[in-house]
């Protein structure tokens, strides 16, 4: 059987601090396929960014392992791009340099110097932010900063895009805008893409499968629903749609009578 481009084998993450040690994920398995489009989904603190960060290689695992295109996943790489809920550009560089920079990084000594700018505007045009190339981020808006960040993060060409709630702190109009942008994207470069998200409507609309994990401590992954929506997809056009309806309905119930999120005391 052919090897997952994404595998996550039997994955555990505790932490321990003064004596006590308090395990987070266990026995996390998921095999994604080159391509796919994943969200991860379930309520707060059950593990969701521990998990991403883990395949992001910022976070070690305690057991089991992270491959990535056969190869073990243990420190960041420009392979396995992140974007963050807040943005994480430098403030003092322009959007252009914010982009170039990870660019430089990634491509010099592959691509001329001549090359790293076009494909620098290349990115910068993917998700339309080319016209704002010589402001800097604080005279930019929320959604044009997610933007730019996509966009340094396509740039680095990743095998993995990595979004941690990337349209979370947006107004509904805005991420509307961005998860339109981000479907095109997928359509055109065919990313693999992991997503997590708290929104029910974009998991559905955005993913392959989506994940839904179980609350913690000891977090599992408790179900996996496939999203067998043709592509492309029109938010309007959903709005009946029996399969989309019933997917959602799947997740809503996964939520909100399976797993029912309890306050920690
Ligand atoms: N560095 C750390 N040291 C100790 N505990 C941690 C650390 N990082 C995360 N945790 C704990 O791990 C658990 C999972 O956190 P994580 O941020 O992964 O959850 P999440 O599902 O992403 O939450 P949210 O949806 O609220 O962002 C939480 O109980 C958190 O307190």
């Amino acid at each position: 059987m052919a090897s997952a481009y994404l595998s996550i084998e039997q994955v555990g993450k505790s932490y321990s601090r003064g004596g006590a040690t308090t395990q987070v994920l266990t026995d996390i398995d998921l095999k994604v396929d080159r391509g796919e489009f994943i969200s991860i989904i379930g309520h707060s603190g059950c593990g969701k960014s521990t998990l991403l960060n883990i395949v992001a290689g910022l976070t070690p695992v305690s057991t089991g392992a992270v491959l990535l295109d056969n190869c073990e996943v243990n420190a960041p790489g420009p392979d396995r791009a992140v974007v963050f809920q807040n943005h994480s550009l430098l403030p003092w560089l322009t959007v252009y340099d914010n982009v170039r920079l990870a660019v430089d990084k990634v491509f010099r000594g592959r691509k001329t110097s001549a090359e790293r700018h076009d494909w620098t505007m290349h990115n910068l045009d993917l998700v339309q932010m080319g016209h704002a190339r010589a402001k800097r981020p604080s005279e930019i808006s929320g959604g044009m900063k997610q933007r730019v960040g996509i966009a340094r993060a396509l740039a680095m060409e990743p095998k993995v895009l990595l979004l941690d709630e990337p349209f979370g702190a947006l107004d509904a109009l805005t991420r509307a805008h961005l998860q339109d942008s981000v479907m095109q994207i997928h359509a055109g470069l065919g990313n693999t893409v992991m997503m997590i998200t708290h929104d029910v409507d974009e998991a559905v609309l955005l993913s392959d499968r989506i994940v839904m994990m179980t609350n913690g401590p000891s977090a599992r992954i408790g179900e996996i629903l496939d999203v067998p929506l043709e592509r492309p997809r029109r938010r309007l056009d959903l709005v009946a749609d029996p399969i989309y309806l019933r997917c959602r309905a799947a997740v809503l119930k996964f939520l909100y009578e399976r797993h029912r999120f309890v306050e920690a005391a």
